[in-house]
């Protein structure tokens, strides 16, 4: 699926060994080209054999909120932006009219992750907050590259044991996060490119924030023709 080993020919002229600027525009646009295709097959593969798991992750996401629950975010580096990202978007919609739905992103705390990162140990960062401030009915979403990220799988398995329905976003061959048996949804982007496996985190979660609420509007919808009907 990755194409990163095709384009190691362009790395000689940013190193200034070859000084032809039209090789390097050349090369530059070539670039662009392979990338942009790359993104568009792994996001058409990557959809194209996962949309019923993100229906079902949307459906169970709707049930958790429609019955008061709230939603944990949690990842690391450049998924820990998307973690951000998923809880600002539950909890601020940018679509008008769409309530906004309750989401903590577990890494938003500094003080919190190096207190627990380093009287614990770094496995620990995410389970110790889940403990404190999740309950059961509430749902966890972990989003790694690998899969393999020790402190989501110990806070997957932890949210196994609390009743805690879980999301992972993953990629590759989705690593301990799909062996650990602890994700009850589980979404692989089939590609070992880091970065087209991130944007298909951002694809994807983007479409089950759209998912939940129109599953929930439905379900106000049904409620509000019942009443009418009493
Ligand atoms: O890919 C980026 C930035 O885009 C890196 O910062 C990357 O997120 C970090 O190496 C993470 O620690 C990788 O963790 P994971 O995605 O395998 O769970």
């Amino acid at each position: 699926m990755s194409n990163e080993g095709t384009l190691s020919g362009l790395y000689p002229f940013l190193h200034g060994k070859t000084q032809d600027p039209t090789k390097l525009q050349t090369a530059l646009l070539h670039s662009v080209a392979e990338k942009a295709r790359d993104s568009r097959e792994t996001n058409e593969a990557f959809f194209g054999g996962q949309a019923e798991i993100l229906v079902a992750a949307a459906r169970t996401l709707a049930g958790v909120y429609s019955s008061g629950g709230q939603l944990f975010s949690m990842g690391n580096g450049g998924s820990s932006c998307d973690a951000s990202h998923v809880a600002v978007e539950f909890v601020h919609p940018v679509t008008a009219g769409r309530p906004a739905l309750a989401a903590t992103n577990l890494v938003a705390d500094l003080a919190m992750i190096s207190a627990v990162g380093n009287d614990l140990g770094f496995d620990h960062v995410f389970v110790r907050q889940l403990v404190a401030h999740a309950r059961k009915g509430d749902a966890l979403i972990g989003i790694s590259t690998s899969g393999n990220s020790q402190n989501l799988i110990a806070a997957f398995v932890k949210a196994k044991e609390m009743d805690v329905s879980t999301i992972g976003l993953a990629g590759g061959d989705g690593g301990k996060m799909k062996s650990s048996g602890a994700v009850d949804h589980c979404l692989i982007v089939p590609s070992t490119s880091i970065h087209r496996i991130q944007e298909c985190h951002v694809a994807a979660y983007h479409i089950m924030w759209d998912l939940v609420h129109t599953l929930l509007a439905d379900e106000r919808g049904s409620a509000a023709r019942k009443e009418k009907v009493q």
